[in-house]
């Protein structure tokens, strides 16, 4: 099997490329290697990635869609999963012309290609910011997601809706995930487990928004990319009938394409997740209180029935023990 990944030298990307070359897969990966967070970081994954053998590796704009498509036209791909993006959800307020380029237009970039080149199965990131203002808990795939109070979640929410059109157009099966917060070793700096990590250890105090009555289902990122392996071999299809569809599967009436959620299946109050750096530190974080942020949802809580219909499998690290293994990985790396 051959699989591209776009976004290698990304968290998720970087994660999935390992667990597929130690299975002996062949991957070739893309990545633009912004600048939107430390890009010795994502040098620092590739480093690791390039020792192994089976990988190659491109570095290539999403929007740049000649060098893009010429790049998967060579290695013929029989899998390509997309993980590149402009993520984050509070830098969507500062520079959101950003996410319409990389997420719907490159989106779009690596669809053309897949299409062109007939791959097997196409797996796309979308994200648990996309239910929104949604209320009803745990998320399930099958609610309505119209509410989005972010601009990264609506491009998002429109990636899953412009992959479904050419899933039925041009019968390209098409897997959306949704992902939960996703946390551990080689983490986005940008996200509030690294950056809560590094401000505790050197004794900065964090300030806590939503008062500390947010709650998230954090998702280790071991156990997100071990769901996205098997999905890799759930490929969707055309359903016959309405009727065939399962009580509770996203399947789409019309296309070879579903979505399906990867999270813990876990909701953690800011609190305990704050508890539980303290616990993996030795250090107890100071606290400052504050208002929600704006584009913030308020809770997120995964619903992953169908990912175990689909694989037999669902995550299972508590908070805890994949905290610990990311401060020991961030004290490692960071020599502190
Ligand atoms: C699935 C989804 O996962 C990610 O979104 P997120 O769930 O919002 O994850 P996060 O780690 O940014 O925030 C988790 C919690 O932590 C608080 N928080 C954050 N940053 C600071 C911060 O800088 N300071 C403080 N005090 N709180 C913060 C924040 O208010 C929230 O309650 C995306 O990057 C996105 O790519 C994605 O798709």
């Amino acid at each position: 099997m051959r699989v591209y990944i776009t976004g290698v030298a990304g968290f998720i990307g970087f994660h999935l490329a390992d667990l597929l070359l130690d299975e002996g897969i062949r991957v070739h990966g893309m990545d633009g290697m912004t600048d939107y967070y430390d890009v010795n970081l994502k040098r620092g994954r590739l480093a690791v990635l390039n020792q192994k053998p089976g990988f190659g590796f491109t570095e290539c704009m999403l929007e740049d869609s000649a060098t893009l498509a010429a790049d998967m036209a060579a290695f013929k791909p029989d899998i390509v999963v997309h993980l590149a993006a402009q993520a984050g959800v509070r830098y969507s307020l500062e520079a959101p012309r950003s996410y319409l380029s990389s997420n719907i237009e490159g989106t779009f970039n690596v669809m053309e290609a897949s299409r062109d080149l007939g791959v097997k199965h196409l797996l796309l990131a979308s994200t648990s910011s996309v239910f929104g203002a949604n209320t009803e808990m745990p998320y399930r795939e099958t609610d309505k997601v119209d509410t989005q109070v972010s601009l990264y979640a609506a491009t998002k929410k429109a990636t899953e809706a412009l992959s479904h059109s050419w899933a039925h157009l041009y019968n390209l099966p098409t897997t959306c995930f949704r992902f939960f917060t996703v946390y551990g070793p080689w983490g986005r700096p940008d996200m509030a487990p690294f950056k809560f990590t590094k401000a505790i250890l050197a004794g900065e105090p964090i300030d806590v928004y939503g008062h500390g009555e947010m709650f998230r289902d954090f998702t280790y990122v071991t156990d997100l990319v071990r769901g996205v392996r098997l999905l890799m071999d759930a490929v969707p299809e055309r359903p016959s009938t309405v009727e065939s569809i399962e009580t509770g599967d996203s399947l789409s009436p019309v296309a070879p394409w579903r979505v399906v959620n990867i999270g813990n299946g876990e909701k953690v109050a800011l609190g305990d997740f704050i508890a539980a750096i303290e616990a993996a530190t030795g250090k107890v974080a100071k606290r400052n209180l504050m208002e929600m942020q704006k584009g913030d949802v308020r809770a997120t809580w995964a619903d992953n029935t169908l990912l175990r219909r689909l694989t037999g499998y669902r995550p299972q690290t508590d908070i805890r023990t994949g905290m610990q293994s990311f401060v020991d990985w961030y004290r490692d790396y960071y020599r502190l």
